[in-house]
């Protein structure tokens, strides 16, 4: 098969931290599903050739109904119990895809990423096997242990990651299998396994934006309403 650039759209999450009773990539803002908001961003972008969305258990027909529209999605399908598992539930349906093809995970619950952020990423996969976005942290960022500060790093040198993190197949792959073979495997995200098991991987990080918030507790969804609804910048 030739190599093709694949976007996995995460949404295998449950949405505890939103407590809206659903998974809140269902929930609609601006009149759609965040799940298609998300979904729509890449369907949409040009160095896309596929998209494959990773829905939480129970809830794979919903999906379906929401992902039909989109001419580029390839598949819906089961995700697993952490956000580790749904990635690895993607890796599967990817086995027959070279290792130099290029793969972006993205959290569904971003509903917002536009496509100057997508350039970068695959921009930015001509050179490094591994990207990340990132945005500066306005705020001072501390470490934090026992209650009292262990450490204040610059915060000029701070990042707050956002999504899509982007990855050549094969170095991604490498990475799971030796984070499946930990039994202290735990990570918050895909950069983060790359980070911990190839950490001779530089994992280049582009500029994120601020729209590309995470909707995570019930403000975001009064934020992410307001985004929906204004005028593009
Ligand atoms: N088992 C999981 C957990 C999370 N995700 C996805 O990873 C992204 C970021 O996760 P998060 O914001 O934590 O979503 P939830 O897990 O749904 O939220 P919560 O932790 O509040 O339950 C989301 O798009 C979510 O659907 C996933 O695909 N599979
Ligand atoms: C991947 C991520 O969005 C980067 O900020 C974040 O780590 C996801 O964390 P979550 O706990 O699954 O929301």
């Amino acid at each position: 098969m030739a190599a093709r650039t694949v976007a996995v759209v995460l949404a295998g999450g449950l949405g505890e931290r939103m407590g809206a009773g659903r998974p809140k990539q269902l929930i609609e803002v601006g009149g759609r599903p965040i799940l298609a908001h998300a979904v729509a961003a890449f369907d949409a972008h040009p160095g896309i050739d596929e998209v494959l969305v990773v829905m939480a258990a129970g809830h794979l027909r919903e999906a379906g109904v929401i992902a039909a529209p989109f001419r580029s999605v390839t598949g819906v399908v089961e995700g697993g119990a952490t956000r580790t598992a749904s990635t690895v539930a993607a890796l599967r349906v990817l086995e027959q895809h070279p290792g130099d093809a290029r793969v972006l995970f993205h959290d569904a619950a971003r509903p917002f990423v536009e496509a100057p952020v997508i350039d970068r990423v695959l921009a930015a996969l001509d050179g490094h096997d591994a990207v990340a976005v990132g945005v500066p942290s306005p705020d001072t960022i501390v470490v934090v242990e026992d209650g009292v500060v262990a450490s204040m790093p610059p915060r000029e040198t701070m990042s707050r990651f956002q999504t899509p993190q982007g990855f050549r197949l094969g170095t991604l792959r490498k990475a799971y299998e030796l984070a499946l073979a930990d039994p202290a495997l735990r990570a918050t995200d895909d950069c983060g396994i790359v980070h911990r098991y190839l950490p001779d991987v530089p994992i280049r990080v582009v500029e994120g934006s601020e729209r590309n918030l995470k909707v995570t507790q019930p403000l975001d969804a009064v934020v992410a309403e307001h985004l929906a609804t204004e005028d593009p910048p």
